[in-house]
Order: structure tokens, then C-alpha cells, then sequence
């Protein structure tokens, strides 16, 4: 079955599993999910689980650039296929690991068959090689071997029942399609099959062995954690405003949001600090699909933030995922990401995205400012504003007083943005209590 699952933010093994409960809350039947990351050792693991975007935006050229600047060029390729039996909080995670190095040749091939990845001991990267040869030694194949050990024995105990799962052309396991007496494939699997996958070519697959429809649907992910937090929600302002709650796990920037604020908006803004999860995809996407997130715990009027750096020489990436690289390489390293491009440009985006009651409705608002990522200097702020210098000024963010970043910043050009949306619409907005 094609089922078009959101995509999370997180380390690998988190993605795979979340990936997995969502199939498993659509399909209600045993489901396997895979989810392929590459992983720079230099980058503490990154791009990981966000490979597929960043191909796509710097191709395979670009995968080599982003580590001109660090002396370690080695990877590890990495599937991580999750396994739910009908017990979302016992899902299987069945790893593969192939290791190697980046190199800058063999860009020919498809999809994420470009990967400029030399495994080690090999003398042909995954692009130069044939589907056999690489099916040989893959990350894949590994997890596949590690899963069909666990699930054979599965197989047998619930033989007409399991649903099994195709996942890409190559992976050539199809549990179902598997004789489970002598580990041999079935011309025909005996039983249901789904397919839970982004990859055209994976339903082409399912297809040839099975010919029943393929469905597309979505949901997002409800499980999330609530925790209240007093400390940010005395930050809010008066009492007698009516209320819309914004959700935000970081200080910094509710602390931004209320100052640039100030006493001129026409709502009471309080604030829930709430694990919610991390999506992948375009900026506008992230904030909308956060902000779901957060309607459907909150049930009252919402705000949430996504914040953006986005690198030009990247075609706007690390973008999104800003935090993870930030958290696994610092400001340095950001600024070393740079070393293979001429163009050190960035700008900084924040997406507001507010939600008044209807989820199909969801308004955004974005600010943007244009810079120069730099080496690290300053001592104010937070985040990335130690590298990143705005332009026109010859301070970085962390240079400025705080004033300073809030007269100029992506955040108070999107809080702006948001604040004549209320004032202007203030009347029609009489359900926000
Ligand atoms: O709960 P939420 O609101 O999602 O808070 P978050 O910290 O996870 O925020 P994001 O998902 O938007 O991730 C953005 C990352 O960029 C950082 N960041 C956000 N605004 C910034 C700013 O104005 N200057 C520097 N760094 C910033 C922030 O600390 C994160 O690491
Ligand atoms: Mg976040």
C-alpha cells in the first residue's frame, strides 16, 4: 500500500519508529516502514535522515562541498527498518550499516542511488555499482538480513495473516513472497501486502508481485507529550485580552516574541511549552503541520513559530533542520559547511502559523532577513546568532543588544507581519476567547 506518511524530523531510529506508528494507526495491520539516512561522521551524523533533501537541493556535488571544510570525509549509510506487530509502543527497529567515505565521483544512477558513497573495501561507489553488487554489501541489505531473521519466525507462527511490506526495487524482501520452510521466494505471496513508501518504484514493485490498488492517504502523528510550564506563562501579558496560546518549547523565543510584542497587541498571548513533533518538508509545510499539531492537543486558538537559516549556496538548506545541525556542530561548524561554496549568503526566516479553530485554515506569516554566515562572534542571543551577520551591519546577532536584533530581525519582521493580520481582523475574530 502507498501511503504518504509525513516525514519527521529526528535521529534515524525516532524517524523510522514514528513513520511506523502513523502507518500502523492507518493500517491497523502489521506494518514495516524503512527510513535511509546517510550520515557524515564530520557532521555528528547529519544530513542523516534529511539525505533525500539535501540531494535533491545540492545534488551529489554539493554532498561532497558541504565537507571541504572538516579533514574527516567518512560516512555511514544507514537503514532503519521499524516493525509494528499491532503494539505501537513495542515497535522493532532492525538496523543496517554499511560504512565508508564521501568522494566527489559517480554522480550517474537515480534517486538516492547518487549517493557519492564509497563503502569500505569497495573501489566503486553505490552509483558506479549494479543493483546486484550493491545489493550485495548495502545498508540495506543488512537491515533486511537482520529483520528476516526476527520476522521469519513471525511468519510462521501467523502465516496468513502478516502484512508484509516492499519497500524499494532493490529490497528484494517481500515476507509474504518468501517460502518461509526454505527461505526461498513464492512466485506469488500468499497473503495481503502493503507498502509504505514514498518511492514510485517501490509501488511499481509491490505491483508486479501483487496487483491490488494502491491508496494514498495522510494523517499526522497525535502522540505528543503536554507538560505546562508556569515560568513562561507568567511572561504573558494582561489578563483582561482575550487569549490564543502560543506553543514553543524555547524560551529564547518567547522571550523575543513578548518583547517585540510589547503592550500593542490586541490579544492576551500565554504560553505552552509542548513536545510536539518535528516535521519534514518546505518552511511554509513545517509551521502548518506544527501548528495542526498543536491545535488538536491545545483546542483553543494557537500560535507556533518555525525558525529557518538557510544557507543560498544550499538552495535554502540546512533551512528547517537548522536545529539538529546546530545541536550536533555548532556555529563553527556551520560556518566550516560553507568552506566548499564562493557564496556564504543566508537569510533567516521565521514562519508564524496561527490557528483560530478550523485546521484548514491555518494563516502564516514570515519574516525574513538577509545575512552572511560568519566565523562565531558575539556574546548575546542564542542559537545560530553568533554566525550570523545581518546585512548592512557589521556586527553578527550576537553582537547587538537586544534591542538592536528586535529592530531588524526575521522575527519581528514576521511578529509585524502577524500583528497588523490581528489588528486588521480583530472584529472577526470574536471566537478567540
Ligand atoms: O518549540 P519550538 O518553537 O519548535 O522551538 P525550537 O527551539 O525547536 O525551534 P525551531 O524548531 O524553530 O528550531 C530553530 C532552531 O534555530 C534556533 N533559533 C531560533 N530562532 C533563532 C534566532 O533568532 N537566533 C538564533 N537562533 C535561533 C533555535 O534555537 C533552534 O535551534
Ligand atoms: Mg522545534
Amino acid at each position: 500500500m502507498d501511503v504518504d506518511l509525513p516525514e519527521y524530523q529526528g535521529e534515524p531510529d525516532q524517524v523510522s519508529r514514528l513513520k511506523c506508528q502513523s502507518a500502523f494507526e492507518i493500517i491497523k495491520r502489521p506494518v514495516i516502514v524503512e527510513d535511509t539516512s546517510l550520515c557524515f561522521n564530520a557532521l555528528g551524523g547529519l544530513p542523516g535522515p534529511y539525505i533525500k533533501c539535501f540531494l535533491k537541493k545540492v545534488g551529489s556535488e554539493g554532498l561532497f562541498k558541504l565537507l571541504h571544510g572538516f579533514d574527516d570525509h567518512s560516512a555511514v549509510a544507514v537503514a532503519s527498518i521499524a516493525y509494528c506487530d499491532g503494539n505501537i509502543n513495542k515497535i522493532k527497529i532492525f538496523k543496517g550499516m554499511t560504512t565508508g567515505r564521501i568522494v566527489s565521483r559517480g554522480s550517474q544512477g537515480f534517486g538516492w542511488n547518487v549517493w557519492p558513497f564509497l563503502p569500505d573495501g569497495c573501489d566503486k561507489t553505490y552509483a558506479e555499482m549494479s543493483a546486484d553488487e550493491k545489493n550485495e554489501i548495502s545498508h540495506r541489505k543488512r537491515a533486511v538480513e537482520a529483520m528476516r531473521k526476527i520476522i521469519f519466525l513471525i511468519i510462521l507462527s501467523t502465516l496468513h495473516h502478516i502484512t508484509a511490506t516492499v519497500f524499494t526495487l532493490e529490497a528484494f524482501f517481500l515476507a509474504d513472497a518468501i517460502n518461509p520452510t526454505n527461505g526461498e521466494s513464492r512466485d506469488k505471496p500468499r497473503g495481503p501486502v502493503a507498502v509504505i513508501t514514498f518511492s514510485q518504484r517501490a509501488v511499481r514493485a509491490a505491483r508486479r508481485v501483487d496487483q491490488r490498488n494502491i491508496c494514498t492517504t495522510f494523517t499526522s502523528l497525535r502522540k505528543v507529550q503536554l507538560r505546562e510550564d508556569a515560568e513562561l506563562t507568567e511572561m504573558s501579558q494582561t489578563q483582561d485580552k482575550p487569549e490564543i496560546v502560543f506553543v514553543t518549547g524555547n524560551k529564547d523565543k518567547l522571550r523575543e516574541v513578548t518583547q517585540i510584542l510589547g503592550e500593542g497587541f490586541p490579544f492576551k498571548i500565554t504560553n505552552q511549552d509542548i513536545d510536539l513533533p518535528e516535521y519534514q518538508g518546505e518552511p511554509d509545510e513545517v509551521s502548518r503541520l506544527k501548528c495542526q499539531s498543536a491545535y488538536e492537543i491545545i483546542k483553543r486558538p494557537v500560535i507556533v513559530e518555525d525558525t529557518c537559516l538557510c544557507f543560498n549556496a544550499m538552495e535554502g538548506l540546512p533551512g528547517p533542520y537548522i536545529k539538529w545541525f546546530l545541536k550536533k556542530i555548532g556555529s563553527e561548524g556551520l560556518f566550516k559547511m560553507l568552506h566548499g561554496f564562493d557564496d556564504h549568503s543566508a537569510f533567516a526566516l521565521a514562519s508564524f502559523a496561527y490557528c483560530s479553530g478550523n485546521v484548514e485554515e491555518i494563516e502564516i506569516f514570515k519574516g525574513i532577513t538577509n545575512g552572511t554566515i560568519v566565523r562565531p562572534r558575539g556574546s548575546q542571543g542564542f542559537g545560530w546568532d553568533v554566525c550570523f551577520k545581518p546585512d548592512g551591519y557589521e556586527q553578527t546577532y550576537a553582537e547587538m543588544s537586544a534591542e538592536a536584533k528586535n529592530e531588524i530581525s526575521h522575527r519581528k519582521r514576521a511578529v509585524e507581519a502577524m500583528r497588523t493580520y490581528f489588528l486588521e481582523n480583530n472584529a472577526s475574530h470574536n471566537n478567540v476567547s
